[in-house]
């Protein structure tokens, strides 16, 4: 049994990993080892293996007998320890879920229902680091891959809606919390009926300018607002979220000429549920009978949402992706531009195929090889 290295298994994402793993049996075939970089020595959880201890994440040493690391911990501890591991001569597997590494020649990014083959040649020639993409790029190819596949897309505009999971555990409270002081400004007011809904919204505009507001972790209000950037600033104008659109998503299906991708990258306040709002240029114009079949086709997590009011409303949006592995995928139509311009709405959740889900089917992968 491949003995396999857990480190960041407690945060947000790691223990959405640690779920997924559960309810998928994955537990059964390997030999887990948790790691900690602050609990050395604790009780480790218990995945129906018996008792163990926390080991020392920071210990090249007991990081060097895994024959697997997944790792949750985040970039710096990757940029910190990973080149101490591979300088001390360990030739394991190493499947991550921060960007560090992700665009390194001698990494691919997982996406094994868009991306198995790239994914079996990597393995075929001895690349030994599999590391998940960002959350939005996999969720757009998790949704419309199936047109990508179909070889139809001359380029894509990508708008996206980011939920405050995207920013962390701390940003998540933080949204709760706005939106809990603004609710909490006008609950009198609420409480009457007579009272004027201008005299609300000024109430709401003045709390949610005021300095006390809690916008440690985003900076500005999201909670009746939206932010519209997402990580650093590049000199050209991009933010660093709306660069690895067309980085990643070139890189996780391996194509041979860039395939354009752009747009703005916008937070909202979803809590873990990305949607994008995409318009696409075919190379050629196809029915949408054929558009839907190729999407639907996509892969099996595909929820194709039919372009009507009642249906985009009650199964298109976060409150009914959250927690789920659907990716739903509709506003399917043909835009005023032309007839190979496409629009369509995906969201899915990104703790899920954003984030955990590509990292424990790598390691299915592994397993099976
Ligand atoms: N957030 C997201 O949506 C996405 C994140 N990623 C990447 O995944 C990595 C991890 O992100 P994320 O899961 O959000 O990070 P978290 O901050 O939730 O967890 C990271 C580590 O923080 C430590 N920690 C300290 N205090 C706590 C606490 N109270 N509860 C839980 N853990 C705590 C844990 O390490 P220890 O047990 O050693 O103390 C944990 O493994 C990052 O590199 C991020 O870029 C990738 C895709 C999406
Ligand atoms: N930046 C993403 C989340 C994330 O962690 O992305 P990456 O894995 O590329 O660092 C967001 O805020 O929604």
């Amino acid at each position: 049994m491949k003995r396999v290295g857990l480190v960041g298994w407690r945060g947000m994402v790691g223990s959405v990993l640690m779920e997924r793993m559960r309810a998928e049996n994955d537990f059964a075939l390997i030999d887990p080892v948790f790691f900690t970089t602050s609990n050395v020595g604790g009780a480790a959880p218990d995945v129906g293996k018996g008792a163990s201890s926390l080991q020392d994440a920071k210990s090249i040493a007991a990081l060097a007998a895994m024959d697997v690391i997944i790792s949750c911990q985040g970039g710096d501890y990757t940029n910190a320890i990973y080149p101490q591991l591979r300088a001390a001569g360990w030739d394991g597997y190493w499947i991550d879920a921060a960007s560090a590494l992700r665009m390194e020649a001698d990494a691919v990014i997982v996406l094994d229902p868009v991306n198995r083959g790239v994914i079996d040649a990597a393995l075929a020639r001895g690349v030994r680091n599999y590391i998940g993409g960002n959350c939005t790029n996999s969720i757009l190819l998790m949704g419309v891959g199936g047109l990508f596949k179909a070889g139809l897309v001359e380029w894509v505009s990508s708008m996206t809606y980011q939920a405050a999971s995207g920013a962390g555990a701390q940003n998540m409270r933080e949204l709760l919390a706005q939106m809990g002081a603004l609710h909490a400004s006008v609950a009198e007011l609420l409480a009457d009926p007579a009272s004027a809904i201008l005299d609300i919204d000024r109430k709401v505009a003045a709390t949610m300018r005021d300095e006390a507001f809690p916008a440690q972790h985003f900076g500005a209000p999201l909670a009746g607002s939206l932010i519209p950037w997402i990580d650093k600033q590049l000199d050209n104008g991009q933010s660093k979220e709306e660069w690895k659109g067309q980085a990643e998503v070139n890189k996780i299906l391996g194509t041979e000429s860039t395939i354009p991708v752009d747009g703005l990258c916008v937070r909202i306040g979803a809590m873990r549920c990305h949607s994008l709002a995409l318009t696409l240029k075919l190379n050629r114009d196809l029915p949408l009978a054929d558009i839907e079949a190729l999407i639907r086709e996509g892969n099996p997590w595909v929820k194709y949402v039919a372009n009507e009011r009642p249906l985009s409303m009650q199964e298109l949006t976060p409150a009914a992706v959250t927690g789920k592995l659907d990716i739903a995928v509709g506003r399917v139509r043909k835009l005023n531009m032309g007839p190979q311009y496409l629009s369509a709405f995906v969201c899915g959740d990104q703790l899920l195929w954003g984030a955990a889900e590509p990292l424990r089917r790598m390691l299915r992968i592994l397993l099976e090889a």
